[in-house]
């Protein structure tokens, strides 16, 4: 813990410029519009809170749940470790659920059996707010991942300071140096991270880092369609020490089975769920598929 910490002094780095896109399409896309969006909101809260403020508040935070030893112990014991999210509003689904209760809802993914929450943050695409995190980790004991697009160390900061247990790296939205610094600073505050990958460039780009967490995004950022075969091509090719994550799109016990039969025994399912009247008994249904 008594690393040093990597700054952010450097100006935000774009990575549709240093990144090589690996599917070789110009991010002329949601997801570039997103971090378009998102690198003058990490500035702009970045001038209220500095750096130094941030780290301070991460590490008065107390102590983080752990997120990916949870997901662990339910691949050891070959049950489905799910990551239910908690979300309100997506891009590509709209407005997903409304009234929209967090606590409620966190409530019923534990009961169910859920391993881990994931609360998205983002204000603008996803209708997410620091508060939903804060009322579903408060209303359980589950490891929560902070659902966001993470483009510089000093978000993580300010995950571990409002609760977060854990970040997620999306590769097709960084650099590997990036990435890097991602990771080195979640690690120093102890928090779990899961990579994302949606194809097979950002899985060896993936692999490059530590994490063993290993998400495989069924939904194109790019176009937002989704495709569970996309986790059938890329789970075979993850290496046995690491742990297959297989997300969006997941609806079905059927869907379960197939991503659990292509290797993928985590999952993160987020719409399907939230708009059931009710989200736990949903949540149980696919935690009981396989
Ligand atoms: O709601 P779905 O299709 O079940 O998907 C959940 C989760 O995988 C999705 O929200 C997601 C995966 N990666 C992301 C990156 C940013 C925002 C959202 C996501």
């Amino acid at each position: 813990m008594d690393q040093t910490l990597p700054v952010t002094d450097a100006p935000f780095s774009d990575p549709t410029r240093s990144a090589p896109s690996s599917s070789g399409a110009a991010l002329s896309d949601t997801l570039r519009q997103i971090l378009a969006a998102k690198y003058l909101e990490v500035q702009a809260r970045q001038q209220e809170t500095p750096l130094g403020e941030m780290e301070r508040r991460a590490r008065d935070a107390g102590r983080p749940r752990p997120f990916t030893a949870a997901l662990c112990n339910a691949v050891a014991e070959m049950r489905v470790g799910l990551i239910a999210e908690v979300k309100r509003a997506s891009p590509s689904g709209g407005l997903i659920r409304e009234p929209f209760d967090p606590a409620g809802i966190a409530r019923a993914y534990e009961a169910a059996g859920a391993a881990c929450l994931s609360v998205l943050t983002d204000e603008q695409w996803f209708q997410g707010t620091r508060e939903h995190l804060r009322l579903a980790r408060e209303a359980t004991q589950l490891p929560v991942l902070r659902k966001d697009f993470m483009v510089d160390p000093w978000q993580v900061f300010e995950a571990r300071a409002m609760g977060a247990d854990a970040i997620l790296i999306i590769m097709a939205a960084v650099t590997d140096e990036m990435a890097e610094r991602l990771e080195d600073t979640a690690r120093g505050l102890d928090m779990g991270v899961l990579v994302e990958v949606h194809d097979e460039a950002e899985l060896q780009r993936a692999l490059g880092l530590e994490t063993r967490l290993i998400g495989v995004n069924n939904r194109d950022l790019r176009s937002l369609t989704t495709d569970i075969a996309v986790t059938e091509r890329l789970a075979p090719l993850i290496p046995a020490d690491r742990i297959p994550v297989a997300e969006s799109g997941i609806r079905t016990p059927e869907d379960v089975r197939r991503m659990v039969h292509a290797g993928a025994r985590c999952l993160l399912v987020g719409e399907h769920l939230l708009r059931q009247p009710d989200p736990g008994a949903a949540a149980r249904a696919l935690v009981e598929a396989a």
